[in-house]
């Protein structure tokens, strides 16, 4: 099973994408971010030592995981009930809202998806991520969603006005905003169905069951402990992202 050649071989392959301040490539060439990190921790708990990141684009998080090109997702995805049928998620290591990220001061007055469906404005959206669903829920048509690779071409399309709005995690749309400069923010209220709150997770192939329980009960473990909250500190976690819901919950299970 993946659980003995892990620890037979003391390494793990992570796949992940970049998107900081979840999972990203360091100045380096290594992998860090909230969820690495915390791999990095709760492996090292299991006496396993080293970790391989495969870098690929969000689209192809899950796609990659059944295709045994890592052993795991490592990249702050969400759980969600359709999700659940593809990939055995641990429980959620954080809780987060998303927000939108617009021009500065935004002229389109933007604060939810609604509002972009009914406004005929232009979003940039990450391929594969739950924001396209709820985009398309919400009645935001396919010609006004721009769909793009990873988070760095939503920044370019809001700054060079091909976007009017950017949708994603909060962390993440901050994170754009300050590497945007003064052309563009982060806006502070986003009307959003509570139901769209990001728990997010590390994922398994299905029939990886028991190295998915084995993670699982060492996260539960440290979740919430003062290492965790020093591990996820500089990557803007705090106790405000500790949650105690649990996969099946969210899976709808
Ligand atoms: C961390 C993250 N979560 C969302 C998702 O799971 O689809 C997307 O916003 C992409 N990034």
């Amino acid at each position: 099973s993946t659980l003995d050649k892990v620890k037979d071989s003391s390494s793990v392959r992570i796949g992940y994408a970049n998107e900081t301040p979840f999972a990203y490539t360091a100045l380096d060439g290594s992998v860090t971010g909230e969820s690495p990190e915390i791999v990095r921790k709760v492996f090292e708990r299991m006496g396993v030592e080293k970790i391989n990141p495969v870098l690929t684009e969000w689209g192809s998080l899950i796609p990659g995981l059944r295709a045994s090109r890592f052993d795991l997702i490592a990249a702050g995805m969400y759980i969600t009930p359709e999700r659940c049928k593809q990939v055995l998620f641990t429980d959620p290591h954080y809780q987060l809202p998303d927000t939108l990220l617009v021009k500065t001061g935004n002229p389109k007055g933007l604060h939810s998806y609604e509002d972009i469906a009914k406004s005929g404005a232009k979003v940039a959206i990450m391929s594969g991520t739950v924001n396209l669903g709820y985009a398309r829920n919400s009645g935001i048509t396919d010609e006004q969603i721009l769909q793009v690779p990873d988070t760095t071409a939503q920044l370019q399309a809001v700054r060079a006005g091909r976007a009017d709005a950017a949708v994603g995690t909060q962390l993440t749309m901050k994170g754009l905003a300050d590497k945007g400069g003064d052309s563009v923010e982060a806006i502070a209220e986003f009307k959003d169905d509570p139901a769209h709150t990001g728990y997010g997770a590390l994922a398994f192939r299905p029939e990886d069951k028991d190295l998915r329980d084995a993670v699982n009960a060492e996260l539960k473990k440290w979740l919430g402990s003062e290492e965790h909250l020093a591990t996820v500190k500089p990557f803007g976690f705090d106790q405000s992202n500790i949650t105690d819901k649990t996969a099946a919950e969210l899976c709808g299970q």
